[in-house]
């Protein structure tokens, strides 16, 4: 199957004067293309560190990463990047803001506008459009800040805790809104959480940290069942509960019969 991801043996130790951290060790995964991913794993096992490195926004002490087949040497338009943040311009209207990144990649061209306001309107935004960021709420600005990562088409979609700083209902609802947008559109995906219920209603296999050295502890593959639900119906599903009480143990955390 084709990969839209590859890292082989990638590990980056930070040096400051006090010390030097290995902040990953040795980390070798692929993710084929229209897979999600998630990563999770306790504060300080890297994953904001691994994201960083996939996406080409800090170089890796040693070890490479390919995107599309590309060996991965800077920020390219290639990996799109959502965070805990929406980072929208206030002073720019919903619509230019969706455009933003192509703007700034120098790719803005009216078909890609066109694009942009069709994404808008798939996230029930479009009567937005001339409104500013202040004038919506967390979750809609969330969906804006999303328009504007698909905008750019990218091959890689990295979402690090999106969701966090939302209500749960929100949250539940973007869930749903992401996995149905990104399954349509067979976009490949690596998502960072430390919500358990999240990464399993969501991905296709979870793959769980460790941290001092951080390094992959162990891969779950999502039974069919779930994937084929969305997040929100999925979380009702018995083949849910298993999975979540073993990661759980996984974690430490303890079971109640
Ligand atoms: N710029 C840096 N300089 C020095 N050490 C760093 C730097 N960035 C991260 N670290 C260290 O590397 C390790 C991994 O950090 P990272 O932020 O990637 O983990 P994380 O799993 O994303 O944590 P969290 O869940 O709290 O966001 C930690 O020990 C952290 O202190």
């Amino acid at each position: 199957m084709e990969k839209a991801v590859r890292l082989e043996n990638v590990t980056q130790v930070y040096v400051t004067e006090e010390r030097a951290t290995l902040a990953l060790q040795g980390i070798t995964f692929d993710v084929p293309k229209g897979e999600f991913v998630s990563l999770i794993g306790p504060s300080g096992c890297g994953k904001t560190t691994l994201l960083s490195i996939i996406a080409g926004l800090i170089p890796s002490t040693s070890g490479q990463v390919t995107v599309a087949d590309h060996l991965v040497q800077g920020p390219s338009s290639k990996v799109g990047y959502m965070l805990q943040q929406d980072y929208l311009f206030p002073w720019r209207t919903i619509a230019d803001n969706a455009c933003m990144g192509l703007e700034i990649a120098g790719e803005l061209t009216e078909e890609k506008r066109q694009g942009a306001l069709h994404l808008l309107e798939e996230m029930g935004l479009l009567a937005f459009r001339d409104y500013y960021p202040a004038q919506l709420s967390g979750g809609m600005r969330q969906r804006v800040a999303l328009v504007r990562t698909l905008a750019m088409e990218p091959e890689l979609l990295l979402l690090d805790e999106p969701f966090s700083a939302l209500d749960y209902q929100t949250k539940l609802q973007l869930e749903d809104l992401v996995v149905e947008t990104l399954r349509a559109k067979g976009k490949t995906a690596i998502l960072v959480t430390h919500d358990i219920s999240e990464a399993i209603a969501m991905s296709d296999r979870i793959l769980v940290l460790a941290p001092n050295p951080g390094r992959i502890r162990q891969s779950f593959e999502i039974p069919e069942a779930i994937r084929a639900a969305v997040p929100f119906e999925a979380r009702e599903l018995p083949e849910f509960h298993l999975l979540f009480r073993q990661i759980w143990q996984e974690f430490g955390g303890t079971p109640h019969e």
